[in-house]
């Protein structure tokens, strides 16, 4: 992961957002991701909303995102409400050249994995230090059901995954939308990614893991000069 300053971070990030927001047209059913980088897409929708007219709505993958998207004028739906997501638009920490990536930094990743799997396209926005050759080098979240997680953390620990209980600024476990608790694994680098995905969600107690593996149909990087967009026309995504 190439390390740049946060200011050409946060420019590069909001170059993509940008950009990004040209793909929701109206009449749209959009997927709305979580994290930084939706945040400033987010802010470029409701512009648009407010000042172009731009009609579509909006499916949110956590309570914050829901929140500022209708602050912000955008209509949001509940997704048991519609039958399909035309588009989702959502962050991520690390993606390598096989659209492999890791997402659930913010904790987000189990509603993010939900409206992704009922998506017909799903799109990324990141800046350009998050490509990278091969993913791990980004703590890998899962998600766990809280009750005998203790026991999930032990088996992760004798894996020699290296698993650290999220918590939070004021130092109190963390606790996702769906009041589970995240366990962040420190693996480094992800050598087998499948081998990885299916160990873990074949650990009873956990709800949900952070990879997402050829499921990503186009990434959208926040580059010095201008964007860059990678298609992935072999996207087949393992969880639908
Ligand atoms: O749980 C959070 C999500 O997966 C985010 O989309 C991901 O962590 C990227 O976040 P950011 O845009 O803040 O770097």
């Amino acid at each position: 992961m190439s390390t740049i300053n946060s200011e050409l971070q946060n420019k590069l990030k909001k170059a993509a957002a940008v950009k990004a927001a040209d793909y929701v047209k109206d009449g749209m059913i959009v997927g709305l991701g979580s994290g930084s980088t939706v945040t400033m897409l987010v802010d470029e929708l409701g512009r648009r909303v407010q000042e172009d007219g731009l009609n579509f709505t909006g499916v949110s993958t956590s309570i914050s995102t829901a929140k500022q998207a209708e602050s912000l004028g955008i209509k949001i739906s509940d997704l048991d409400s519609i039958d399909t997501i035309d588009l989702t638009i959502d962050g991520a920490d690390q993606v390598d050249s096989d659209f492999n990536g890791i997402k659930g930094g913010g904790g987000n990743l189990f509603w993010e994995k939900i409206v992704a799997a009922n998506s017909k396209k799903l799109i990324w926005i990141v800046d350009q230090s998050k490509i990278v050759d091969r993913i791990g080098a980004f703590p890998l979240a899962v998600d766990v059901e809280p009750f005998g997680s203790h026991h999930v953390l032990k088996k992760f620990s004798d894996a020699g995954f290296n698993p650290v209980v999220r918590t939070d600024k004021n130092g109190k476990i963390f606790k996702t939308d769906s009041n589970n608790i995240i366990l962040d694994l420190h693996l480094h680098k992800i050598n087998d990614p499948d081998k990885l995905s299916n160990a873990l969600i074949n650990t009873v107690g956990v709800v949900e893991h952070g990879l997402f593996l050829n499921a990503v149909n186009e990434v959208v990087v926040g580059k010095e000069g201008a964007p860059q967009i990678m298609i992935n026309s072999k996207a087949h995504p393992s969880y639908q």
